[in-house]
C-alpha cells in the first residue's frame, strides 16, 4: 500500500510563489508540506529574471563601447570574449540560485518533499519522487507550479537539440555564431537584442505589427519603427517550416516581402509560456477551468471557486511577473493556512518593465484597458528626442504617455519607451497607487537636469488636456484620443 502523509496545507511547487506561500502558511500551522521535484532555485534566479539581466548587462557594456564614438571617444580593438561573457552570467546566476537553495535548506526536512504532484481527488495528491510514489492528504492546497515555454511539437521533432528556450541560453559555455529568435514578446526582445549587441548574428521574427507589450497605438508604432531600425527584425513573419541541416537549422518564413530562408546555429523559441497545470489531474478535482485548462480563481484571494484550493504565480496565468508571483503566494499561503477564514489580499498597482534598450515600462492601467472599459481619460505626452538630460547622455529615444481621468483628474496609467523607463515606471506606479491627481503629482519636486523633467512635461500636457473641454465623441475615436 502507498504510504500516506497527512498535512493541513500542501504546496505544489517551491518557486517564488510556492516559497512565499510556504512562509505565509507556516504562520498559521506547522503541518505544511512543500512539494517540488526540482531543479530548485526558482525560474527567476535560474533561467528567468536574473540570468537574462546578466546577459543584458554584458550587452549594455558592449553597446556603451560602440556608442562612445558619439562623444568623440574612439575605442580600438574591441573584442567580445563570448566564453568570458557566459562564464560571468553562469557564475553570478549560480550565486543568486545559491541564496535560494540556502533558504530552502533552512526549511525543516519533514516540511519538504521531492517529487511531482498530481491530484487523485480534491484532498489527495500522488507524489512521484526518487523513493517511489507517496500519497499526501491535505486539508488545503496551494498550486504554485509555474509555467514553461510553449513549443510547437513539429519544431521539436524537426530540430532536436537545435531548438532551444531561455533555459538553455544561460548554460551556454560560449556565445553561438547565429540565432533565430521567434517571438517578439518580452523574452524574445530582451534576448534577441542582447545577443545582437554581443555580436551574435540574430534574426528576430514576430508575427504581428507590434514588438513588446505596449498597447498605446502611437507608442507601439514608435517601438516598432525604432526596433525595425536597430535590430535585424521581421515583424510580420509566419514561420512556415524549420529543418535541421547537419549542425545548422534552416528557418523558412513568409512575410509581406515574400518567402525567405536563413540558416542559424539554433532556433530560440520565445513564443509565450503556458502554465504547468495541464498534468495536475484537475479532472479528479471537479474544479472549473478555462479553455487552457487553468482553474478560475478570485484574483484577490487566489481561491479557486468555492474550494479549499488556491493558485498563485505563473500557474495562475494572470500577471506572470516575479513580484506578482511573490504577492500571490503570500495571499494564497495565508488563506490556505487560516482556511476557512479566506480574506482578500493587497494587489499592487500593475507595473511591468522590459529591459531592452530603450526600456519599455507600463504602470497602472494600460491604454488598451482604459479604452476597452470606456473610461473617459485624457493623454499627456512627452518625446525624449529633445528632452534635456536624455540628449546630454545620448539616450534621447522614445516617448512617455500618461493617462488621467476626466472629472477626478486622477492619474490612471502610463506607458513608455525611453531612457530610465525602469525608474520612471516606478515613480508613476507609486503615484497612481497613491491615487494622486495630476496636480498633486506636479506639486512634487523635479531636479534639473534629470530625465524626470520629461515626466513633468507629460504631466503638464495632461493637465492642459484635462482643463480643456472633452472633445465631442466621434465615430471611430477611442477615448483618450
Ligand atoms: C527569461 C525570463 C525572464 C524573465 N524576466 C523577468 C523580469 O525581469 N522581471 C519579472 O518580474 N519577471 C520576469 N520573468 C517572469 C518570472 O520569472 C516569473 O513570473 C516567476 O519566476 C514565476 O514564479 P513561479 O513561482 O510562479 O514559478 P517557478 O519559479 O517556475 O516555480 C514553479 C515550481 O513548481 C515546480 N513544479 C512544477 N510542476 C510541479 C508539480 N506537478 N509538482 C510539484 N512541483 C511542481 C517547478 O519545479 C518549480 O520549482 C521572466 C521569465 C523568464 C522565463
Ligand atoms: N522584463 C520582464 O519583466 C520580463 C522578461 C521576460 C519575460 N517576462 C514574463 O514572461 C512572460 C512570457 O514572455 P514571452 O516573451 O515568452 O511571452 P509573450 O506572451 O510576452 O510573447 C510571446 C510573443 O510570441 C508571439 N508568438 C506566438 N506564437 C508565435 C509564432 N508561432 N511565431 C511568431 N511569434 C509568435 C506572440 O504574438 C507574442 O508576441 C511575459 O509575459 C512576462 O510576463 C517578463
Amino acid at each position: 500500500m502507498t504510504p500516506v502523509r497527512d498535512v493541513d496545507v500542501a504546496i505544489l511547487g517551491a518557486g517564488s510563489a510556492g516559497l512565499s506561500a510556504y512562509r505565509a502558511a507556516r504562520e498559521h500551522t506547522d503541518r505544511v508540506l512543500l512539494i517540488d521535484p526540482g531543479p530548485l532555485g526558482t525560474t527567476c534566479a535560474r533561467v528567468g529574471c536574473m540570468p537574462s539581466k546578466l546577459l543584458i548587462a554584458a550587452a549594455e557594456a558592449a553597446h556603451a563601447v560602440d556608442d562612445a564614438t558619439r562623444f568623440g571617444i574612439d575605442v580600438q580593438g574591441v573584442r567580445i570574449d563570448g566564453a568570458r561573457v557566459m562564464a560571468r552570467v553562469r557564475a553570478e546566476r549560480d550565486r543568486f540560485v545559491g541564496f535560494v537553495l540556502d533558504d530552502i535548506e533552512r526549511i525543516a526536512p519533514d516540511h519538504r518533499l521531492d517529487g511531482v504532484a498530481r491530484f487523485l481527488d480534491p484532498h489527495h495528491l500522488q507524489v512521484d519522487g526518487p523513493g517511489g510514489a507517496l500519497t499526501v492528504r491535505a486539508d488545503r492546497m496551494v498550486i504554485a507550479t509555474g509555467s514553461r515555454p510553449r513549443l510547437p511539437p513539429e519544431w521539436r521533432s524537426a530540430l532536436g537539440d537545435r531548438l532551444i528556450v531561455n533555459d538553455d541560453v544561460f548554460d551556454w559555455q560560449d556565445l553561438p555564431r547565429s540565432v533565430a529568435v521567434v517571438g517578439t514578446g518580452a523574452i524574445g526582445l530582451e534576448l534577441a537584442q542582447a545577443l545582437h549587441l554581443l555580436g551574435v548574428r540574430v534574426r528576430l521574427l514576430g508575427r504581428g505589427p507590434t514588438v513588446g507589450p505596449l498597447s498605446d497605438p502611437a507608442l507601439a508604432a514608435l517601438a516598432a519603427s525604432h526596433f525595425d531600425a536597430t535590430l535585424p527584425l521581421q515583424r510580420d513573419a509566419t514561420v512556415q517550416r524549420v529543418e535541421r541541416l547537419g549542425d545548422e537549422v534552416a528557418v523558412h518564413w513568409r512575410s509581406a516581402s515574400g518567402t525567405q530562408s536563413e540558416h542559424f546555429d539554433v532556433l530560440l523559441a520565445a513564443i509565450g509560456r503556458r502554465p504547468n497545470t495541464d498534468a495536475l489531474g484537475f479532472e479528479h478535482t471537479g474544479l472549473d477551468c478555462d479553455a487552457d485548462g487553468v482553474p478560475l480563481r478570485d484574483p484577490t484571494t487566489m481561491r479557486i471557486g468555492h474550494s479549499h484550493i488556491f493558485i498563485a504565480g505563473d500557474a495562475g496565468d494572470d500577471r506572470p511577473l516575479l513580484h506578482e508571483a511573490s504577492d500571490e503566494g503570500l495571499i494564497a499561503g495565508h488563506n490556505a493556512g487560516r482556511y476557512p477564514d479566506v480574506q482578500a489580499g493587497r494587489r499592487r498597482t500593475p507595473l511591468a518593465v522590459v529591459f531592452c534598450e530603450p526600456q519599455i515600462a507600463m504602470a497602472g492601467r494600460s491604454h488598451r484597458e482604459l479604452t476597452a472599459a470606456g473610461t473617459r481619460f485624457a493623454t499627456g505626452t512627452v518625446s525624449f528626442e529633445n528632452q534635456g538630460r536624455s540628449r546630454v547622455i545620448g539616450r534621447n529615444v522614445g516617448a512617455l504617455h500618461v493617462y488621467g481621468e476626466r472629472g477626478t483628474r486622477r492619474l490612471l496609467g502610463a506607458e513608455m519607451l525611453g531612457p530610465a523607463a525602469e525608474h520612471l515606471g516606478h515613480l508613476l506606479a507609486w503615484s497612481i497607487g497613491r491615487g494622486e491627481t495630476v496636480d498633486e503629482a506636479l506639486a512634487q519636486p523635479f531636479y534639473h537636469p534629470v530625465i524626470e523633467e520629461g515626466v513633468r512635461t507629460a504631466l503638464r500636457q495632461l493637465r492642459q488636456a484635462l482643463d480643456r473641454p472633452e472633445p465631442a465623441p466621434c465615430e471611430g475615436c477611442a477615448p483618450g484620443d
